[in-house]
This record gives C-alpha cells, sequence and structure tokens, in this order.
C-alpha cells in the first residue's frame, strides 16, 4: 500500500502532522502500537490533571479516581479517533518497523511504502541503574497512574523534576506520606531558581518532604515495604515507603524501530534532526519526545504541525519559544528565558517582579506566597521571558508566549490595562516595576 504520507505514533506529534497533512489533500496512514493519543493521553498529561482535579475535589478513593480517569480518556481517544477517520486518515492499530527503500513493516506483516515517513514514536521512562530497582512496588510514572487498590500509605519520590512533584502534589492530596528525593541542588531545577526554592517551602508547610542534593544509593525490601537509602550532605539516611516512583526523566523511543541495516544518526538515543525535521536518512523525518530537547505534548504538536506546513510546501511561522507548565498549587509556568539564562545568552537582563501577596484575587483564593518575573532586554526593551508561581499560571502563562511572539516591550505590556481583581494584574505590576528599572539606567 502506498501513502503521500506514514506517521508513526499516535501522541500528539504524531497524530497532529497526520491532521494537519490530510487536511492538505495528502493521502497519510497513521500506525501506532497501543491506545490513540499517545503519552500524553494514555498516561501524561490528561490522567495526571485529571486525578490532581479529582483529589482537589477530595475524591480520595483509588477505585472512583481510576474510573474517572478512564472516562475522560476515553472520551479524548473517542473525539480523537472520530477526528482522524473524518480526515480519512489510515489507523493502522499495530507496531511499526523501518526497513530499507525505506518502506516500512507493521507487525501484521503489511508493507506500506510512503513518499515521506514521519516517525513520532515519543519516549519512555528512563530508569537508573539504582540497587533494588526492579524489586516489586518500584514503579514509573505509567503503573503509578493506573494502579488500582489501596492508596499507598508512604510513597517516596525518586527525582524532584516535573513528574516528581506533580505526583507529590498529587499523592499528598490524597492522603499520602510523601518523599522527595532530588539529586540536584534544588526541585525542578532547570527552571528559575526562586520557583525551586518556593516549591520546596511550599511543600514543607504543607508536610512534603523534599531532600535535594541527594544521591540514592540503593532500595531493598523490608517486610512487606520498602527502604530507601541515600546520601546528602555527607550524611547516609533512610526512608521507609510502600511505593517507590522513580521520576528520573525519559528517553526516546527509538528500540526496534529501525532495521539493522538502517543506523540513523543519534545523539544520546534522540534521533538528530535538522530544522526542516529531516532525520540522516532521506525521505524520514521525525518530530517531538523522540528528538529529544524540550518533551512537552504542545512542542510535538508544534513540530507536527511546522512538519506537515513544510511537506506542504508552505513556511511556518516559528515559536519565538515554548512554554512550560507545571500542576502544583500555586501553579508553575515559565516562557522563554529568565534571568540567569538570558546572561547566558549574551543580554543584559532587566527583572520586573510582582510579589503577589497584595494581589486581591490572590488573597480571595487564600493562595500561598505567589509571585511573577517578566524578564526584558535592557537594550530593546523587550520581553525575552517570564516565570510564573501565581494562580492559574498556566493560562495567564499565554498572555506572556503571546507578548514575546510579537515582541512586546516593558512600555507595551505596562500600558496593556487588564482586568480587576485578578491574577494578571501582577503582570501590570511587573512590567511597570521593570519599566521602572529601564527608566532609571
Ligand atoms: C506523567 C506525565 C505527565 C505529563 N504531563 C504533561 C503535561 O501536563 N503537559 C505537557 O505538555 N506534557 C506532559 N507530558 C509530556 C507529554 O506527554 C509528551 O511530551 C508528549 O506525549 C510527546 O508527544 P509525542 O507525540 O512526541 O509522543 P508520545 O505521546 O509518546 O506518542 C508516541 C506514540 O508512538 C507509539 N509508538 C512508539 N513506537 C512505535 C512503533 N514502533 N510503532 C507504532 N507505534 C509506536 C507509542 O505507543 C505512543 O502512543 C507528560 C508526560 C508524562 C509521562
Ligand atoms: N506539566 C508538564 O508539562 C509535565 C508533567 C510531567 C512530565 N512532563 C514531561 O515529562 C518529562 C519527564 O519528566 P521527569 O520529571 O521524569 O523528568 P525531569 O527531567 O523533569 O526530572 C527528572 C529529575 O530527576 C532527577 N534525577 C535523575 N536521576 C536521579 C537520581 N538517581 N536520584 C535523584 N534524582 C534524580 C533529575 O535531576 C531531575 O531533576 C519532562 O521533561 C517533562 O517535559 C511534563
Amino acid at each position: 500500500m502506498h501513502y503521500d504520507a506514514v506517521v508513526i505514533g499516535g501522541g500528539p506529534g504524531g497524530y497532529d502532522c497526520a491532521l494537519a497533512l490530510a487536511a492538505g489533500g495528502q493521502r497519510v496512514a497513521l500506525v501506532e502500537k497501543e491506545a490513540l493519543g499517545g503519552t500524553c493521553l494514555q498516561r501524561g498529561c490528561v490522567p495526571t490533571k485529571t486525578l490532581l482535579h479529582e483529589a482537589a475535589k477530595g475524591l480520595a478513593d483509588s477505585g472512583a479516581l481510576q474510573a474517572r480517569k478512564e472516562a475522560v480518556v476515553a472520551q479524548q481517544e473517542a473525539g480523537l479517533a472520530g477526528l482522524l477517520k473524518r480526515a480519512k486518515v489510515t489507523v493502522y492499530p499495530a507496531t511499526a518497523r523501518i526497513g530499507g527503500g525505506p518502506c516500512l513493516q507493521v507487525s501484521d506483516g503489511t508493507v506500506l511504502t510512503a513518499d515521506n515517513f514521519i516517525i513520532a514514536t515519543g519516549s519512555v521512562p528512563q530508569v537508573p541503574p539504582i540497587p533494588g530497582v526492579n524489586l516489586p512496588g518500584v514503579v514509573t510514572s505509567d503503573a503509578l497512574l493506573s494502579m488500582a487498590g489501596d492508596l499507598p500509605d508512604r510513597l517516596l519520590i525518586i527525582g524532584g523534576g516535573v513528574i516528581g512533584v506533580e505526583m507529590a502534589a498529587l499523592y499528598h492530596a490524597l492522603g499520602t506520606e510523601v518523599t522527595v528525593l532530588e539529586a540536584l541542588p534544588s526541585l525542578l531545577n532547570t527552571m528559575d531558581k526562586e520557583i525551586g526554592r518556593s516549591l520546596g517551602a511550599q511543600f514543607k508547610k504543607e508536610g512534603i518532604r523534599s531532600v535535594t542534593g541527594a544521591r540514592v544509593k540503593a532500595i531493598a525490601q523490608a517486610g512487606s515495604g520498602l527502604t530507601v537509602t541515600y546520601e546528602a550532605k555527607g550524611q547516609e539516611d533512610r526512608v521507609a515507603a510502600d511505593c517507590v516512583l522513580v521520576a528520573t526523566g525519559r528517553k526516546p523511543a527509538t528500540e526496534g524501530l529501525f532495521a539493522p541495516e538502517l543506523q540513523p544518526e543519534m545523539n544520546r538515543g534522540a534521533l538528530v534532526v535538522n530544522d526542516r525535521y529531516e532525520t540522516s536518512l532521506a525521505t524520514v523525518y521525525a518530530i517531538g519526545d523522540v528528538i529529544g530537547g524540550t518533551q512537552l505534548a504542545h512542542k510535538a504538536t508544534a513540530d507536527g504541525r511546522a512538519l506537515a506546513a513544510i511537506l506542504l510546501g508552505q513556511a511556518p511561522e516559528p515559536p519565538a519559544a515554548i512554554p512550560a507548565c507545571v500542576y502544583t498549587q500555586p501553579e508553575i509556568a515559565t516562557v522563554g528565558l529568565d534571568e540567569s539564562a538570558a546572561k547566558a545568552a549574551g543580554f543584559e537582563p532587566v527583572v520586573g517582579k510582582a510579589v503577589m501577596g497584595g494581589n486581591a484575587k490572590t488573597v480571595i483564593d487564600e493562595l500561598p506566597r505567589s509571585f511573577m518575573k517578566l524578564v526584558f532586554d535592557a537594550a530593546s526593551g523587550r520581553l525575552l521571558g517570564a516565570q510564573l508561581y501565581c494562580g492559574r499560571a498556566s493560562d495567564l502563562i499565554a498572555a506572556c508566549a503571546f507578548a514575546l511572539q510579537g515582541k512586546l516591550t516593558a512600555a507595551q505590556m505596562a500600558a496593556t490595562v487588564l482586568p480587576h481583581p485578578t491574577y494578571s494584574e501582577a503582570l501590570t505590576e511587573a512590567a511597570l516595576a521593570a519599566l521602572t528599572s529601564l527608566k532609571g539606567r
């Protein structure tokens, strides 16, 4: 069977690329070995945010939580299947393997040929070689999100990145005693350091224990539970747990994808692509988590749509930056450069900060300490990035993403009138603070 394009992987990168190509008049097939929707829908964004939402409402029964999660996933999956059907994308529920030619063999033996192949196989959990990591009760987010039965009394999380802190917030809300062990000096270490520090302090206040600079040495069986031994600040310590979550990052999913004679260029397991998403194999492209770098659903979608535009002969407008959100309470959201990244990139940054103790909406909603930081370029006055640690940060970051895309300056952001009482008013305050600093230079 010959297609204009065959997409491998039915996650946000793959399905959005397939839909965009089909909308452009191409004959498209999509091969997916599991359920449609990929990590994002089946074991990522949608399940975690559903469970966080239900836990915040007070639901703490594991059966009811699983049922609600499955209902949301099923609804979204059915919607996606309908979209693909209406777009006349042929879905092959099979495992794909790329062979010479290139052509594509799917697990039932069917061979597909195409003008272009698009790899969107995503990523899988990366599990470090800690002694005891294969013991029963040690799980990755895939298993934790579908765990039935009683909720654990004690959860130990290895890794204080995005999955680690969201799972800590979720299980704490469900009444589990949570400890997070992070190897680096702060939680969410890739973000502005004040965010990690603030979240650590907030966790402490709520009774979530987090230890940074922790080297996990071993996991061992201890009766019906587990014991995790780690070292921090030169001291060895142990934590008892009923369940251990390993949340130490994700690696590109390429296992078994290529016939042995095909050796595409890879970098640390990720497929290397150029700015047109071309791999080193002719007519084979790659998008989303499998190409490394930022591992986010909307980044995979943006890749998929940009590649479809390129294959359809259009010139897509490149995004100025990819926002990132963390669904703790308060929420965290960032886009573009923080102060230290701006300095490292050669800018002279000017930071406008609004601490939201006096923000009426924050007070009304009884949110903990919150803040916003806007980083501007001293030379042009333009926004370089935003770091939000506040109520509804995941929605507010959209305003900053638009401002970055539109190259807005501190003066333009400060002049924009925003409604009262809202969290967004702090954006004006932060822009005004930066404008004052810029004028005083
Ligand atoms: C717990 C968790 C929470 C997350 N929360 C968020 C969030 O809130 N927001 C956010 O933006 N991102 C979140 N992410 C990240 C997000 O899920 C990924 O960045 C996104 O799904 C990547 O999309 P993708 O299309 O590249 O790959 P994926 O979504 O991983 O899809 C790849 C698909 O390819 C299929 N596949 C792989 N190999 C083959 C093969 N050989 N043949 C056929 N099919 C194959 C897989 O079965 C899979 O369905 C989260 C991730 C996790 C684990
Ligand atoms: N809200 C969201 O957008 C969201 C939510 C969940 C996941 N995700 C995506 O999924 C990806 C994977 O998430 P993740 O949290 O697994 O990865 P991550 O890279 O965000 O964090 C992993 C953390 O584990 C730490 N670590 C690594 N080895 C360790 C060890 N042996 N002991 C202690 N700590 C160790 C790292 O220092 C790092 O801080 C992320 O890159 C993110 O993009 C996004």
